[in-house]
């Protein structure tokens, strides 16, 4: 599990530490950890974006300074560069607030202060403003940002410290100029906003330097890895049969849009349900395609009503709703859904709405869900009583209680037509199989996110593929967590 924290927490573990440490230590530690990023990647271990120099002696290096601690790393780990052989230029955005302990050690170790950053550089360290930023970037420090820019595109890789300047850390927002990053080393904690979009997509590769924080059981934010989501996919036992994995109901499909109910069943007889009953006008597409589909009403574990529903199936999307049956509502099922027909169930609810659908459902513009990824999702949790997996360019998932999880799988060749149909029914499959809200719409996201990648190996995917690159993506995540899967609550009981 990666797990992040927010700023007030990080900044209660530093004080915590702090006091048990001398002056200077932390920030010696973080320094120390980011030089040693940076070296690396002058002798050519990261991304290549330019020949690798083998060494970091007589290499040109760029540092962007900002008034306070996050500065002050840059700065001193300018200086261990420079001491290293390397020419370091740093660019003050105040000299009258530049970190002076951090200013000496750069000039005593023979760096210089210009002021503009030189051209041919071959890194620039980032260290305008870390997590104490607030709000956009000010002009002194966009223009700067703007300078890092013009480095990159000339060639120099940047890196950012702690975190690229103009994304937020406790959300990944970004309102105006932001620093585009190749690698950003952050210290004693990821931060949410390094996980989320539009932030993340700034962040390059995140590299963590432990700095000896300690940090609270439960993260603010947390993104599954191979071995997490391992643990939670539905191995039969023995003893299993079809009804004890877990029957998973589909309502979708219409005259108009018979192929999502198709592409949702698909995804459905891959998530580890025993059996995919749908219900809807789209039998005979469902059953050419997939003769294993039952078709009709009957007992089920979970439902998944919406995908390609069109108008006028509210009625049976609300009868669902008064169920005491485990329930994913996407798509056409989430038009008109009303908070207080979800706060009145029994049973688990998972809502699953792209942006679009997420500002329908909370009166705001899709921009801003876009914008406030982490905040939009959140309010949907609350008001709706309801788990939320939020689609879109990170994938958010938060259920009632507030807990977080960011997909880290993900990738936009997801952005085609029915690709979210086949989310909703592997979803409802692993809900079927009896895990919770929360654990089936992450594991589900996570198969998504990485049969994209077998699937499309960078050149367009279907949906289709998408779905049928499911197993091959089970496999490689339990192969690669090396747990193989293990069994979990065969044998659930529903209506
Ligand atoms: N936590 C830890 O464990 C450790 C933390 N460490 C490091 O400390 C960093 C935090 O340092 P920090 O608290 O000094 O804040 P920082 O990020 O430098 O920003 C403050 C400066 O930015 C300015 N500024 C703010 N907003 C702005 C805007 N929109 N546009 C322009 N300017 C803006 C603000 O100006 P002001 O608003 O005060 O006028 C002030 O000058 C942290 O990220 C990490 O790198 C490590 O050394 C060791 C362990
Ligand atoms: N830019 C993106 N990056 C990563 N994934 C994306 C991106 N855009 C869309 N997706 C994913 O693609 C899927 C699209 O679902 P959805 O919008 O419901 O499409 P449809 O209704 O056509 O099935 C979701 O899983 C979503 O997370
Ligand atoms: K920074």
């Amino acid at each position: 599990m990666r797990s992040a924290y927010g700023v007030e927490t990080v900044r209660a573990a530093e004080r915590e530490l702090m006091a048990r440490l001398p002056d200077g230590a932390l920030m010696q530690r973080a320094a120390a950890g980011l030089a040693a990023v940076c070296a690396q990647l002058l002798r050519g271990g990261g991304p290549g974006r330019r020949p690798a120099r083998r060494k970091v002696a007589g290499a040109r290096v760029g540092v962007l300074v900002g008034g306070g601690d996050n500065g002050g790393d840059a700065l001193y780990a300018g200086a261990r560069l420079a001491r290293r052989g390397a020419g370091v230029y740093a660019v003050l955005m105040d000299a009258g607030r530049a970190h002076g302990g951090g200013l000496a050690a750069l000039l005593a170790a023979g760096g210089r202060v210009v002021e503009r950053l030189p051209e041919r550089l071959d890194l620039v360290l980032d260290g305008l403003l870390g997590i104490g930023g607030r709000g956009g970037l000010r002009p002194a420090a966009a223009a700067l940002a703007a300078q890092a820019d013009t480095a990159r595109a000339a060639g120099a890789l940047v890196v950012a410290v702690d975190l690229p300047s103009g994304v937020d850390a406790d959300t990944g927002e970004v309102a105006g100029a932001v620093v585009g990053a190749d690698v950003t080393v952050t210290f004693g904690a990821y931060k949410p906003g390094l996980l989320i979009s539009p932030g993340a997509t700034y962040a390059g590769t995140v590299r963590l330097v432990d700095i000896g924080l300690a940090l609270p059981a439960r993260p603010e934010v947390s993104a599954l890895q191979d071995a997490d989501v391992a643990g939670l996919l539905p191995v039969p036992g023995a003893e299993s049969d079809k009804y004890r994995r877990g029957v998973v109901g589909v309502l979708a499909g219409s005259g108009q849009y018979p192929g999502a109910a198709v592409l949702a069943v698909a995804g459905a007889l891959r998530g580890g349900a025993g059996a995919v009953r749908y219900v809807g006008p789209a039998d005979q597409a469902v059953l050419a395609r997939f003769p294993e589909t039952l078709i009709g009403t009957g007992r089920v574990q979970a439902w998944v009503a919406g995908p390609g529903l069109g108008d006028g199936r509210l009625a049976e999307v609300e009868r669902l709703l008064a169920s005491d049956v485990p329930l994913l509502v996407d798509a056409d099922g989430l038009r008109g859904l009303s908070p207080e027909a979800l706060r009145r169930r029994t049973a688990p609810t998972l809502l699953t709405p792209h942006a679009g659908e997420a500002a329908a459902l909370l009166g705001v513009d899709r921009a801003s869900v876009e914008a406030q990824r982490l905040r939009r999702a959140r309010e949907l949790a609350e008001r709706y009583g309801a788990t939320v997996l939020l689609k879109g360019s990170t994938t958010v998932v938060c259920d009632p209680a507030g807990q977080v999880r960011v997909n880290p799988t993900g990738t936009p060749w997801l952005a085609t037509a029915g690709s979210g149909d086949v989310l909703s029914g592997l979803a409802g499959s692993l809900l079927a199989a009896g895990l919770d809200p929360l654990d089936a719409a992450s594991a589900a996201a996570y198969l998504h996110g990485r049969a994209a990648h077998h699937a499309a190996a960078d050149a367009p995917v279907t949906a289709q593929q998408v779905a049928e690159a499911l197993p091959a993506a089970w496999r490689t995540t339990s192969e690669a967590s090396g747990a193989g899967g293990r069994a979990r609550r065969v044998g659930v009981s529903g209506t």
